[in-house]
């Protein structure tokens, strides 16, 4: 039995991301949790007829814990797109003073009820949100670094759609699986378009339109932002990376070959941290391609930071200045 637990279901990407949860065959029960609406989201999904079962849960006041607690209980895997999303003229991090206290008592509510699940961060500012539910989990001595991963799969997928759009007669977004790696915000996403597959295609672009590219990438949210012009930011192609991280650990019960990138503490515990952790200036946190396994992140592959060329050196350098005080700020947040 896998039961899978949505935290802001009702939301921009917890209605969508729900729905592919829905149809997931990995997925036995599905939960939902948000403080409006999802009573309507969980009927609406419980009619499709795919084999998985849907609660919804709302807490009935402010102060009513036991909704969170019965929808986190027995949870293999939580997923927490919950918070307010990004305006035109905003950036992510404008964001933590209400998603960090948010996210906070999200990540309180695993450690009572669920301290075993894998977690599945995607509340923005990811690069602060993330140590605050390490954080947390800490506190009540159920940190598992194995099983923290800050959602930057969207990344990914616009790194691999981007360079497929330039050479569109031969090439196809599937053909690409782009390492990014970082951070999620701004100049803290590292494309690593020089490894791999894409190198002949990057190569090949003048030095202006490589700049273009990797910009793209690092602001794509930003696209999106000002297109929705107020009504929120990425919804449906989050929806669709936060499935693609869920449904690659969920395969992962079952087979161990699956790599995919993560925002992931590097606990000595966890093979290639520690290697990781020397070549970007002693980082607790970093986007990494990790193999994952059934006891979740297996081993960091800290080899692509050995492989990158000299441009994506300077890249990575000031995605780790910005990256250090996104991290303190959230640390902070809990310890302080
Ligand atoms: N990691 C990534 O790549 C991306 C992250 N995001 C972030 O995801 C978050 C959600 O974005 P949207 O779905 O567009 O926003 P939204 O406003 O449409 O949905 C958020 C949902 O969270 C719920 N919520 C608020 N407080 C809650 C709480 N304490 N417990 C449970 N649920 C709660 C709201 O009721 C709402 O239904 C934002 O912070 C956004 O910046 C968005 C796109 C990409
Ligand atoms: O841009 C935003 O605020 C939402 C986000 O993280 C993304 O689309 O990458």
């Amino acid at each position: 039995m896998v039961k899978v637990t949505v935290c802001g279901a009702a939301g921009g990407i917890g209605q969508p991301l729900s729905l592919l949860l829905k149809l997931n065959q990995n997925v036995d029960e599905l939960s939902l949790f948000d403080v409006v609406n999802v009573p309507g989201v969980g009927a609406d999904l419980s009619h499709i007829c795919s084999d998985s079962k849907t609660e919804s849960f709302v807490p009935s006041s402010k102060e009513d814990k036991s909704a969170l607690a019965n929808s986190l209980k027995g949870s293999d895997l939580v997923i927490i797109p919950a918070g307010v999303p990004r305006k035109p003229g905003m950036t992510r991090d404008d964001l933590f003073n209400i998603n960090a206290s948010i996210v906070r008592d999200l990540a309180q509510g695993i450690a009572e009820n669920a301290p075993k699940a894998f977690v599945l961060i995607i509340s923005n500012p990811v690069n602060s949100t993330v140590p605050i539910v390490a954080e947390t989990l800490k506190k009540n001595g159920v940190f598992n670094p194995q099983k923290l991963f800050g959602v930057t799969t969207l990344d990914i997928v616009r790194a691999n759609t981007f360079i497929s759009q330039l050479y569109a007669k031969e090439t196809k977004p599937s053909d690409f699986n782009i390492n990014v790696i970082g951070g999620h915000s701004g100049e803290t996403i590292v494309p690593l378009y020089s490894l791999g597959n894409s190198k002949s295609y990057y190569e090949k672009l003048s030095q202006d339109d490589q700049k273009a590219l990797i910009h793209r990438v690092q602001f794509g949210g930003d696209e999106v932002v000002q297109a929705k012009n107020g009504a929120g930011s990425a919804t449906l192609s989050m929806a669709y990376a936060g499935y693609r991280l869920a449904e690659s650990i969920l395969k992962s019960f079952k087979e161990s070959s699956v790599v995919e990138c993560t925002f992931l503490n590097l606990d000595d515990s966890i093979k290639g941290a520690k290697e990781a952790k020397q070549l970007i200036n002693g980082l607790d946190f970093f986007s990494l391609p990790v193999k994952l396994g059934v006891n979740g992140i297996e081993e960091v592959h800290y080899q692509v930071l050995q492989q990158i060329s000299d441009d994506e050196k300077k890249l990575l350098q000031v995605a780790i200045d910005q990256l250090t005080k996104n991290i303190e700020k959230g640390v902070a947040f809990i310890k302080n």
